[in-house]
């Protein structure tokens, strides 16, 4: 509450963050105490919340906006309306790699931050809270102020509140977050005034010991440093399923018995084809960038092995199937299950599967792919990049299947790229006996009881499981 009034709150960005975020704030207080715009330039997007039907698969999110939409919860194109309208601002937008310019390949994009700020400036004329939620280069809250300060026509407190939130588990985890992160200016009573306010909206239903204030640019950098230790875990994992493979040991065998250390802890080290999702490969480069502009070239280095990692893991992993089809896949049939990055999710960014069937397609392989929520055009528009050819000349190296045993019908092999719970419960025996033969398995996220395959007749991998001999290494 604002006075006798609710807090106005809106949110520019109706992506991945912003719709979730703001659909359980939304659903954790009264429309008395808190009134929500989700704002975006995409009417696409907007018309999408609006609808039936989400433009995002999230576990438990449909259920959230329904029960909130048109009571506290609104979605919108009209930006400058709800920027007037609300009290305190999040800016939930993208910031994707820089692609060309200085800092190409590695520095953030902050383009659509950058015009955020700049809507902001010239609809405002109260003052406002504005909240940096998206994942920004250490600084952006000073050139946001710069901006706001000197196109603006009131006062603005600058505030960074990252978010943690990860794609599957995103109502769980903004229902229940480890910590809140609240950068703000703590050395002036606006400043802290603004923290406060921020605050008060999380304790609707986080537990103030969670909530955490530091400075603005201890909380940017925060951010990016978290997605770096979660990456390296898992590169670390990767780096040392390729020792497994060739040595007899298990990896998920050492991953439970190093995890079980509580100075390691168990999270994060579940081996893999390798990382993907929006963040993780985008905030290491900003990383490295960042550490390279303060002339930390040793640091950045380090931070770089863990995407060189990555890169190789997903490269061994269809060099792995190549060998083991004999050295060709030409005309191959290869039965793709799971395009997305993780499972629960219909999202595609950078997702192993892309690097892994681009790599197949230019062996010529015909790839049949079955994913439970990514759209099919979805699939078509990240292998048309990758590939750099037309949808029409791939229509006929790739189908796209409706279900996992249809995709693996007359195939030669069956490669498991996301970790869906369906992948692990197939009826695998059915499978097999519609498959060419010898029938191969390559699993790509070690989820398959391999013995059990094995005794069926497939010939299996399991990345980070000791080779069976009847694959070849080279
Ligand atoms: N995806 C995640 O799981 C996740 C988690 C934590 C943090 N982040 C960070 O949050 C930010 C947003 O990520 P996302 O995945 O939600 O991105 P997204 O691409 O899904 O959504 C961003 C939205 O912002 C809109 N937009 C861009 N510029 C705009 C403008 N000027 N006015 C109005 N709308 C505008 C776009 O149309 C898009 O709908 C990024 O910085 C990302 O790194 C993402
Ligand atoms: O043990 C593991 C854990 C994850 N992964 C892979 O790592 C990638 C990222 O997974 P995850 O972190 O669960 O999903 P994201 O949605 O990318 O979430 C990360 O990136 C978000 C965006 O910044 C952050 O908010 C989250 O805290 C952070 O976990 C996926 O490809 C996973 O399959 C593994 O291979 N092994």
């Amino acid at each position: 509450m604002l006075g006798s009034r609710p807090l106005r709150v809106a949110c520019i960005g109706a992506g991945y963050v912003g719709g979730p975020t703001m659909a359980v704030i939304a659903s954790k207080t009264s429309p008395d105490a808190v009134q929500i715009q989700v704002l975006d330039i995409s009417e696409e997007r907007i018309a999408a919340w609006n609808s039936d039907r989400l433009p995002l698969y999230e576990p438990g999110l449909t259920e959230l906006v329904f029960g909130s939409r048109g009571r506290n919860l609104h979605f919108s194109t009209a930006i400058e309306d709800g920027i007037k309208w609300a009290d305190l601002i999040f800016v939930a937008v993208n910031t994707p790699t820089k692609e060309c310019g200085i800092g190409a390949g590695s520095a953030a994009d902050l383009t659509y931050v950058e015009l955020a700020a700049r809507q902001i400036a010239a609809a405002a004329d109260t003052p406002k809270i504005v909240v940096e939620k998206s994942t920004v280069p250490i600084r952006t809250a000073e050139a946001l102020g710069a901006i706001l300060e000197a196109c603006g026509r009131t006062s603005f407190e600058i505030l960074s509140n990252p978010e943690f939130l990860a794609e599957g588990t995103a109502v769980r985890d903004l229902c229940e977050p480890d910590r809140v992160l609240i950068g703000g200016n703590l050395e002036t009573d606006s400043g802290r005034r603004a923290v406060e306010t921020l605050t008060e909206l999380y304790a609707h239903w986080v537990p103030r010991e969670r909530i955490l204030a530091t400075n603005v640019w201890s909380s940017e950098l925060s951010k990016l440093v978290a997605n770096a230790f979660l990456a390296q875990r898992v590169s670390s994992i990767n780096s040392i399923s390729a020792l497994c493979e060739l040595s007899g040991a298990e990896i998920d065998e050492v991953a439970r018995a190093v995890g079980l250390d509580a100075r390691i802890g168990p999270h994060f080290l579940k081996c893999s084809v390798g990382f993907g999702g929006s963040c993780f490969q985008k905030d290491i480069l900003n990383l490295v960038y960042l550490c390279e502009s303060f002339g930390l070239n040793t640091v950045a280095d380090y931070w770089r092995s863990v995407i060189a990692i990555n890169d190789w893991q997903k490269q061994r992993f269809t060099a792995r199937i190549l060998h083991g089809l004999y050295n060709t896949a030409t005309n191959k049939k290869i039965a793709i299950l799971g395009f997305a990055f993780k499972k629960d999710t219909g999202d595609t960014r950078e997702s192993a599967a892309i690097d892994v069937c681009g790599n197949l397609l230019q062996e010529c392989a015909k790839l049949s792919i079955y994913d439970p929520k990514v759209p099919a055009e979805q699939i078509w528009t990240d292998l048309t990049r990758r590939c750099r050819r037309t949808r029409d000349e791939l229509a006929h190296y790739v189908t796209l299947a409706e279900s996992a045993e249809e995709a693996a019908m007359n195939s030669h092999a069956i490669v498991i790229l996301t970790e869906w719970d369906e992948f692990r419960t197939l009826d695998y025996a059915k499978v097999y006996k519609g498959m060419c033969r010898p029938a191969f398995l390559f699993d790509g996220r070690s989820i398959c009881d391999m013995k059990a395959l094995s005794q069926i007749g497939f010939v299996c991998y399991a990345i980070g499981s000791p080779v069976d001999s009847r694959i070849r290494l080279r």
